[in-house]
């Protein structure tokens, strides 16, 4: 059944992308000054989980570079990375040494004085979850370095412009936009066949299947990833040849609890807490929500950071957003722990 699991990981990087032509076209098109050695505009690229928008960005660079021997790339993920220190010091590590850097001792500006007088060749620097940057300044910075491009990854970005001040906000606003949709049921399939192809044995799922993975997916190809890797596990394990309807509706639930439960952990521990604070209530108004997170911890975030964080969190369907903006609360989407 299994010929190469590698290919249902979810941090495999396809070589071959399908259905997002006109998408690779648009930033190879933003990005193109680059090849002649001059800047590339800022590209923002926004659009629903799972739509492709890290996959194509990384390929769309990857395809520049294997073109343009002179360009380098940067991959910083602000979820992860989400100090004004941790992304220029994320970026300088990459393009030159940072061994003299220290987190406590440095001067604020040392690192981005480096990057300014930085010059090697034009460098790209994709920027995913932008909007979990803990202070968006670092943007204004960072479209200010002549040997940097930036693509800029958000979920929604309006949201975002709407976040930063008003001079960020007018720089933001000239960026070229890439709207990515969530894909259609066909367009899943195709992504899942591909995978399938090289993961499993031949006819070890039909198309049938394929289409009842997609289905249930909502146009999130992370989602039909994961559930057809886990169709494919139990199947495996089974003994069976070819991955069954059982197999599938086994998968789904089973998919979307992996999924939350990865992002789940990769929660910051601040993010844990507030998490932990809105499992603790059925459900709760951010009102309530902030002096309790602010009690428990050292150091608190902003209001309006613990707001972005939320959001984030509905998104990752860790929590659910209930009522207006006015009357908002949130609740846990943790499944019932069995009794
Ligand atoms: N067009 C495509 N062809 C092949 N694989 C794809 C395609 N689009 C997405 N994928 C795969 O689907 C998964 C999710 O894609 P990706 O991480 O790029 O989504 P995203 O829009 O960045 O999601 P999020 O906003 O949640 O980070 C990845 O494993 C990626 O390789």
């Amino acid at each position: 059944m299994l010929r190469d699991a590698r290919f249902l990981r979810e941090e495999f990087v396809p070589r071959e992308v399908v259905h997002r032509d006109p998408e690779i076209n648009h930033l190879s098109s933003v990005l193109q000054p680059l090849a002649d050695g001059r800047p590339a505009d800022t590209a923002f690229i926004s659009g629903p989980s799972g739509s492709g928008k890290t996959c194509i960005s990384k390929y769309t660079v990857e395809q520049l570079k294997e073109e343009n021997l002179d360009v380098e790339s940067i991959y910083v993920n602000c979820w992860n990375d989400h100090s004004r220190f941790q992304v220029l010091f994320r970026i300088l590590d990459e393009v030159t040494s940072t061994v003299d850097i220290h987190r406590q001792s440095t001067p604020r500006d040392v690192l981005f004085d480096r990057l300014r007088d930085h010059d090697g060749p034009p460098c790209v620097v994709i920027l995913d979850e932008v909007d979990q940057l803990a202070d968006r300044k670092v943007l204004y910075e960072l479209l200010g370095l002549q040997s940097f491009s930036l693509v800029l990854i958000v979920n929604d970005v309006e949201e975002l412009l709407a976040e930063v001040d008003e001079r960020l906000a007018s720089r933001l606003r000239s960026a070229e936009r890439i709207r990515f949709h969530a894909y259609t049921t066909d367009e899943l399939v195709d992504i899942l066949r591909e995978r399938a192809d090289r993961a499993l044995t031949h006819d070890a799922i039909s198309q049938e299947q394929l289409e009842a993975i997609a289905d249930e997916a909502g146009g999130d190809a992370r989602v039909a990833i994961a559930t057809l890797k886990l169709a494919a596990r139990q199947a495996d394990r089974d003994g069976a040849e070819q991955i069954t309807t059982d197999h599938v509706k086994q998968a789904v639930p089973d998919a979307r609890e992996e999924l939350r439960q990865k992002n789940l952990d990769a929660l910051s521990e601040h993010q844990q807490v507030i998490y932990e604070i809105i499992e603790e209530h059925e459900s709760i108004a951010p009102g309530d929500l902030y002096p309790e997170y602010r009690s428990r911890v050292d150091n608190p975030k902003s209001d309006r950071t613990v707001r972005s964080y939320l959001k984030k969190m509905v998104r990752y369907n860790l929590v659910a957003a209930e009522g207006s903006t006015q009357d908002r609360r949130y609740r846990s989407l943790a499944p019932p722990s069995p009794s």
